[in-house]
């Protein structure tokens, strides 16, 4: 019975439209507190497009600051205007993800080949000089706005801030627009890449009451009026600005809060409360899979083992076992005391007492759940040849 008002969503129910969480652009008519930030872009954009003025820009800030929200607002109101103003019709867009295309400058150049040319391209087998000449081929009658997301991931690669370079310089009409959050992405690139990129705009973290405000739309568009108060939206706004003013896990927050209120008709704090344990177990599992592969080989020690030497004991046999050469007892101690600090484990240093020495015993919370996500990336890493 419960099942059936759950699917039709009757009483109780607290989520009115949950695309307003989950495809927000679909709802914001505009993004508050990046007003400034999109007005100037788009009059670079217009001198771009009218006066073939060529502009570079980098977003840079934490994550959940808004960056990619603000890019891809862009990128939908110019598709807008393209029907509206004629001297937007040859304007081209591509929106590529560096991370996810694979990061490296083959990659990231093959996709936005494809994207500007409509064509397919090969990924291998095919010199970086030639992708830029079919670029510059295809903007011979076109222009170009180019937006490169999580760009740190290709700046670090070998020969990525040339890729970036060529770009800029090339002779055609091409405006791009970088996304970063690594605040030391510049740290990474040749001095010449530098001086030819444009201005930094830099993207503030939010404080609570901005956040609080960004939520109070989420929920008026996508919660049903009376199944939430201004207390739980200052909440998950004080928390989410306590590290860094993350609008990403505010909103996750609020949304996940008010999936666990299905039902009960209204967001209490200790829906507000799950969903932060949910979301902080989410976080920890992916910092687990982003360790590099000794870690995680430690990391498996320490969760079979009591102290640390019979964990370094392990972690040679499971070194070995995966055809790794194994570290040193002291650097196996580094790794164990990074761990530590990250707050994967905990490390208690015990007196032996008349025996004398010490011991350092190894906690684990969560064993199970870090196990399985360590064993579902190894092998894959493993696999792959590291
Ligand atoms: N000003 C805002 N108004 C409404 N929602 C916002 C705003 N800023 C951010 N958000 C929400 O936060 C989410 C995350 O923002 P965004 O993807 O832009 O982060 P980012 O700065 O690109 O971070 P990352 O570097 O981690 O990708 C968005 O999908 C959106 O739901």
């Amino acid at each position: 019975m419960a099942i059936r008002e759950t699917l039709k969503g009757g009483k109780g129910e607290v989520i009115k439209n949950p695309k307003v969480f989950i495809d927000p652009l679909t709802v914001f008519k505009d993004i508050p507190f990046r007003e400034d930030i999109l007005k100037e872009l788009a009059i670079a954009v217009r001198y771009f497009v009218k006066n073939s003025v060529k502009f570079s820009t980098l977003f840079l800030g934490l994550t959940g600051t808004g960056k990619t929200f603000v890019a891809m607002y862009m990128f939908n109101e110019i598709e807008e205007v393209k029907k509206e103003d004629k001297d937007y019709d040859g304007i081209i867009q591509a929106y590529v993800n560096c991370r996810e295309v694979g990061g490296t400058p083959q990659a990231v150049l093959s996709a936005l080949t494809e994207k500007l040319t409509g064509i397919d391209v090969p990924k291998h087998g095919i010199n970086l000089g030639e992708y830029i000449e079919r670029i510059k081929e295809e903007l011979m009658h076109h222009k170009a706005l180019v937006y490169l997301d999580e760009v740190d991931t290709l700046v670090k690669r070998r020969g990525g801030d040339i890729v970036l370079y060529q770009l800029l310089r090339v002779d055609t009409d091409i405006s791009v627009i970088m996304i970063s959050n690594d605040i030391n992405i510049r740290d990474y690139m040749e001095p010449r890449v530098l001086s030819s990129l444009g201005p930094t705009v830099f993207f503030k973290p939010y404080d609570a009451e901005q956040l609080k405000y960004i939520l109070s739309i989420y929920a008026e568009y996508g919660l049903f009026k009376g199944s939430y108060n201004d207390e739980i939206l200052s909440y998950i706004a004080a928390i989410s600005a306590r590290e860094h003013g993350d609008a990403r896990k505010a909103v996750n927050l609020l949304f996940r809060a008010a999936q666990l209120a299905s039902g009960e008709g209204i967001i209490r704090k200790d829906h507000v409360d799950r969903a932060i344990t949910e979301y902080e177990q989410e976080r920890l599992i992916e910092a687990i899979k982003a360790l590099p592969f000794h870690y995680k080989l430690a990391l498996m020690a320490s969760i079979r083992a009591e102290d640390v030497v019979t964990a370094h004991k392990l972690y040679t046999d499971l070194a070995t076992e995966y055809k790794q050469k194994p570290l040193s007892y002291r650097r196996f101690s580094d790794i164990i005391s990074e761990l530590d600090m990250f707050g994967i484990i905990k490390v208690k240093i015990v007196n032996r007492g008349r025996a004398g020495g010490i011991r350092k015993v190894i906690e684990v919370a969560d064993k199970e759940k870090i196990m399985k996500a360590l064993e579902e990336t190894m092998q894959l890493e493993y696999e792959e040849g590291l």
